[in-house]
């Protein structure tokens, strides 16, 4: 195994309250705040993940949905390597605006290859009962929009939250050539500080 971790960047984006913060936080530190507040404009963490024998740091950057910030996160897309488009699973409206946000991907984001980008979808909160879109919908929807994944998620009782997070790994080292992405290595100096170097392999 390479001891090179590859950097992706991976863009969470949806309306305000489909749970864009939860996800991330259950996945990097595995915990829900049934209390979260709103997000203003962006932040991001880290977490490291081996796939197929690669080591990959994946960079998730966490967006506030509500319209008001659209200005703090539109500067944000360039140089994303994946987009999970997020909507509710009880929440229509979050649904019907998933190719709202899409298009502001597309615009802001000024990708290389539109067509070969990689998306996943996430519905997230399938712990509550009652719905507003049906799996079948959303699966749909992906199919006719670039036949992108599309998970069932919920940050709350961690479903597929891990699942979701990979299939956008997966999808970026399909989609392009690895060796376009940032390459981390780590690196121990002469007084035997560990240190992290960041070079680009192009
Ligand atoms: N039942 C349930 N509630 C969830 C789930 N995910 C998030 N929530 C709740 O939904 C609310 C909004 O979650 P956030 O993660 O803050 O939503 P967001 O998409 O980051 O919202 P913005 O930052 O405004 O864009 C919070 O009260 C969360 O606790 C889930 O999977 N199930
Ligand atoms: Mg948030």
């Amino acid at each position: 195994m390479s001891g090179k971790s590859l950097l992706l960047k991976v863009i969470l984006l949806g309306d305000g309250g489909v749970g864009k913060s939860s996800l991330m936080n259950r996945y990097v530190t595995d915990r829900f705040d049934s209390q979260s507040f709103h997000t203003i404009g962006v932040e991001f963490l880290n977490r490291d993940l081996e796939m197929d024998g690669r080591l990959v740091t994946l960079q998730i950057w966490d967006t506030a949905g509500q319209e008001r910030f659209k200005s703090l996160r539109t500067p944000f897309y360039r140089g994303a390597d994946c987009c999970l488009l997020t909507f509710a699973v009880d929440d229509l409206q979050s649904f019907q605006n998933l190719g709202c946000w899409k298009k502001e991907f597309m615009y802001y984001s000024d990708v290389r290859d539109p067509e070969r980008f990689p998306f996943v979808v996430l519905g997230n909160k399938v712990d509550k009962e009652e719905r507003e879109v049906g799996e079948d919908e959303a699966r749909a929807w992906c199919e006719e929009n670039g036949c992108c994944p599309y998970f069932e998620t919920s940050a709350k009782d961690d479903t597929n939250v891990g699942a979701a997070f990979e299939a956008a790994v997966r999808g970026v080292l399909a989609s392009e050539d690895p060796t376009d992405h940032t390459l981390l290595s780590s690196s121990i100096d002469l007084h035997g500080n560990r240190k992290v170097a960041r070079s680009s392999c192009c």
